[in-house]
C-alpha cells in the first residue's frame, strides 16, 4: 500500500485527473456539472442528492481491496451539510443508512478542511473485497488517517499583504529565490495583475490599467467588480492549478487589499465583498496558508515609493489624499485584528524583514523551511 512514502496526493489516473482538471477549469464547480448534466458516473438520484461513481480513486487505495468506491452529493452547491434545508439533509441520510446497511464505510472530511479537495458537500462510500475485508478497513483507515501528513507538501498559498511601498514585492521575491533555493517549485503572483506575464494573465494585467489609471473616476462598486474579475481571473487560470501541481504560491496582496481599500478605504459593504470574494473564488482562496500585513510608516513608505520613482504619477489610490491614506493605515490594522492576520514591521532591512517572514512561516505555514 502507498503510504506516506510518495508524502503527495497521487490518483491512480492522475494524468487522466489533471486532464480532467484543465479541460473543465472554467466550468465551474465538477459536481454542479454532474447535476446538471448526469453522465455515466451519476449511479443514482433522489428528489435532492445523486449518487456519483469516483472516477479518481487514490494511489494508497490500490491493492486495499476496494471493490466499490461511490458518493453521495446534494444536488444544490453547499459546503457543508449545516447548510441542506431539513428535507435535503434527511434525503441525504437516507442515503448514508441505505449504503452502510449495504456494508459501505463511508468518509467525509469536514467544510474548509484543508485535505478536501472539492469545496461542493460529498460523503464517500467505499466497499472492500468480503474476503480482505479485515485487513483492507485497516488499509482505509489508516490512509484516510495519513491523508493530512500525504498532504502536508502539497501546494501551499502564501500572501504578503499591506500599504503601497511596504515591500511587499521585494519580499515576495525574496521567499521566492529563498524557497527555489530548497528545492521547491514556486509561483509568483501580483494581485491585481502584473506586466509581467509569470505572475499574472493578460486579462487581469489589462484590469490593472484601467484600475491603476487615476484619470478614469469611479465607484466603489466598479473598483470591487474590477478587482474581483482580475481576482478569478489569477485564482482560476494561475493559483488553483499552481497549487495542484503542489506548488508554492506567493501572492503580492488578496482580498484583503479590497476589504480594506474599498471596505475602509471607500466606504464598500464587507460582506458584500466576502460575498463576491466566496461566488468568483473559493474556500481555499479565503484561507491561505500563510497570510501576513506588513506594516510601515507613511513617511517611510512615500520615502521608498519616491526612491522606486514613482510618486511623480501616483495612480488612482496613491494620489487620494491623506484622509484616504489614513483609512487605509487604520484599516490594515483594523482587519488584521479582526481576521486575526499577523503583522510584521516592514521598518527593517530587506534580510531582516526576510527573516521575520520566514519565522512566521515556519510557525503558521505546515510548510517544511
Ligand atoms: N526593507 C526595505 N528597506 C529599504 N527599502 C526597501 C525595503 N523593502 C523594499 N524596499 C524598497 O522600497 C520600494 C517599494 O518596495 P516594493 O515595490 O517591494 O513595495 P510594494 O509593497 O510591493 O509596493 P506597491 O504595493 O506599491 O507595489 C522599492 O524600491 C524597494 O526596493
Ligand atoms: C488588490 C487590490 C489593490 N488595490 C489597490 C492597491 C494599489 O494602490 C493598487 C494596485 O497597484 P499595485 O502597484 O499593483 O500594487 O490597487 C485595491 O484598492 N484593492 C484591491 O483589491
Amino acid at each position: 500500500m502507498m503510504m506516506a512514502g510518495s508524502m503527495f496526493r497521487s490518483r491512480t489516473k492522475e494524468k487522466e485527473y489533471i486532464d480532467h482538471r484543465k479541460k473543465h477549469k472554467s466550468d465551474g464547480c465538477d459536481f454542479c456539472r454532474l447535476v446538471k448534466h448526469h453522465t455515466d458516473q451519476v449511479v443514482g438520484e433522489t428528489a435532492h442528492c445523486l449518487i456519483i461513481k469516483n472516477r479518481f480513486g487514490y494511489n494508497f487505495w490500490d491493492g486495499c481491496g476496494v471493490d466499490d468506491h461511490l458518493m453521495v452529493i446534494p444536488k444544490r452547491h453547499v459546503d457543508s451539510l449545516a447548510n441542506l434545508s431539513d428535507e435535503e439533509k434527511i434525503d441525504y441520510m437516507n442515503q448514508i443508512a441505505k449504503f452502510e446497511n449495504n456494508g459501505y464505510s463511508i468518509y467525509a472530511r469536514a467544510q474548509g478542511s484543508k485535505t478536501k479537495s472539492m469545496a461542493h458537500q460529498h460523503t464517500h462510500f467505499i466497499k472492500v473485497d468480503g474476503k480482505a475485508k479485515k485487513m483492507a478497513d485497516i488499509c482505509i483507515e489508516a490512509a484516510y488517517c495519513d491523508y493530512e501528513v500525504m498532504m502536508s507538501d502539497a501546494g501551499k498559498y502564501i500572501v504578503i499583504e499591506g500599504n503601497d511601498g511596504t515591500g511587499k514585492s521585494t519580499q515576495v521575491a525574496k521567499l521566492a529565490e529563498y524557497f527555489r533555493s530548497i528545492g521547491r517549485t514556486v509561483c509568483v503572483i501580483e494581485e491585481p495583475g502584473s506586466d509581467d506575464p509569470e505572475k499574472s494573465t493578460p486579462i487581469a494585467n489589462e484590469l490593472r490599467k484601467v484600475i491603476k489609471n487615476g484619470d478614469l473616476a469611479r465607484s466603489a462598486a466598479v473598483n470591487v467588480a474590477l478587482f474581483s474579475a482580475a481576482r478569478r481571473e489569477l485564482w482560476r487560470e494561475k493559483i488553483q492549478p499552481a497549487l495542484e501541481r503542489g506548488e508554492i504560491v506567493l501572492s503580492a496582496r488578496n482580498y484583503i487589499s479590497t476589504l480594506v481599500y474599498q471596505g475602509r478605504g471607500e466606504g464598500y459593504d464587507e460582506s458584500e465583498i466576502l460575498r463576491l470574494t466566496k461566488l468568483f473564488t473559493d474556500e481555499k482562496y479565503l484561507k491561505p496558508d500563510v497570510m501576513v500585513i506588513l506594516s510601515l510608516s507613511r513617511d517611510k513608505r512615500e520615502e521608498r515609493i519616491s526612491m522606486r520613482g514613482e510618486l511623480k504619477n501616483p495612480d488612482t489610490f496613491e494620489s487620494r489624499g491623506q484622509d484616504f491614506q489614513k483609512k487605509v493605515d487604520d484599516g490594515y490594522l483594523e482587519i488584521a485584528e479582526a481576521y486575526g492576520i499577523p503583522v510584521v514591521s516592514a521598518d527593517g532591512t530587506i534580510d531582516e524583514v526576510h527573516d521575520m517572514l520566514i519565522d512566521n512561516i515556519k510557525a503558521n505555514g505546515g510548510i517544511d523551511v
